[in-house]
Formats: structure tokens, C-alpha cells, sequence
């Protein structure tokens, strides 16, 4: 029986860089990646990625354009994690730092996807492009090291 976990992921582009955070605490410790993470209560979708883009970055958006879905299963787990993807060009406000987050922008020739979640080198270059896209990632802890096999619908 699998439940399935709604999470947000936010990512701040200009036109030569992107906006990563390196999270400090929790789930994915250690890492680089988008701003986003669970909903709220009576929250929507685009709610809680806003909510979350303000709370690990302080930046505000009026906009958030949906871009994409990844579900990740994880073996061995019941719960699936569906990541809805959002992208903005438009916000207001200076990344600062937060409990969570210390925001970064990195230019689109050195995004350290050797620092990130495996999947991102996969679907960052679409985000990039402007192509919407879903996929479903089935993750699989190997010892120490991390590795999943993908699974890519188009669209
Ligand atoms: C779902 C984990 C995950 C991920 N993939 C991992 C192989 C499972 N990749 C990226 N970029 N963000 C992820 N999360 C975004 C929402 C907040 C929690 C972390």
C-alpha cells in the first residue's frame, strides 16, 4: 500500500545564473538544491512553494511557473515523495540566509551537481530550456553511496 508525500521544490533563475540553497538541517543535509518542502493545512501547491521559497530564502514571487513532477520512490518504503517543480524569473527581495538554507547563485556553467540530489543533473538542463517534463525515479540506497535507476515520461 503506498501513500504518497506532496513536496514543493522552487527554483530562482536569471538569465545567467541559478539560485541554489545548501540545506542545512534535515532531509537532504549537506546538499544544493531548489527551496521548497512540505505543505501546510488547507495550503495549495503553489501556496506552500511560495511559503517556502519566503521562509529558506526570504525572496517573495508574484509568479511561480509550474515545470514539472517527479515522483521518487524509494525501495523498500511505502511512501512515494511527488515533487511538484516550480520555476520563477521574477522575484522580489536579497536571498539571506536561513535556519534551513544558505542561498547561493551559481552561474549556469558551474552548477555543482556533484553536491546535489543525483536526479538533478537529469531534469535541471529541461528546467533551463524551459521544457516542462515528469519523471519517476525509483532510489535505491547502495551502502554508503547513493544510486537510483530513472524512468522518463515525456512531457
Ligand atoms: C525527494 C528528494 C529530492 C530529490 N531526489 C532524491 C533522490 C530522492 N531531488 C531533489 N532535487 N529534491 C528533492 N527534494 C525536494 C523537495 C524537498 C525534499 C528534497
Amino acid at each position: 500500500m503506498f501513500t504518497s508525500k506532496l513536496l514543493t521544490l522552487v527554483i530562482v533563475v536569471k538569465p545567467q545564473q541559478v539560485l541554489l540553497g545548501l540545506k542545512k538541517r534535515g532531509f537532504g543535509v549537506g546538499r544544493w538544491n531548489g527551496f521548497g518542502g512540505k505543505l501546510q493545512p488547507g495550503e495549495s501547491i503553489e501556496q506552500a512553494a511560495k511559503r517556502e521559497l519566503w521562509e529558506e530564502s526570504s525572496l517573495t514571487v508574484d509568479s511561480l511557473e509550474k515545470i514539472g513532477n517527479i515522483r521518487f520512490e524509494f525501495v523498500g518504503e511505502t511512501e512515494i515523495l511527488d515533487v511538484h517543480i516550480f520555476r520563477t524569473d521574477h522575484y522580489h527581495g536579497e536571498p539571506s540566509e536561513s535556519e534551513e538554507m544558505r542561498p547561493q547563485w551559481f552561474d549556469l556553467d558551474a552548477i555543482p551537481f556533484d553536491r546535489m540530489w543525483p536526479d538533478d543533473i537529469y531534469w535541471f538542463p529541461l528546467l533551463l530550456q524551459k521544457k516542462k517534463f515528469q519523471a519517476c525515479w525509483l532510489y535505491h540506497r547502495q551502502n554508503s553511496s547513493d544510486w537510483f535507476m530513472g524512468f522518463k515520461k515525456s512531457g
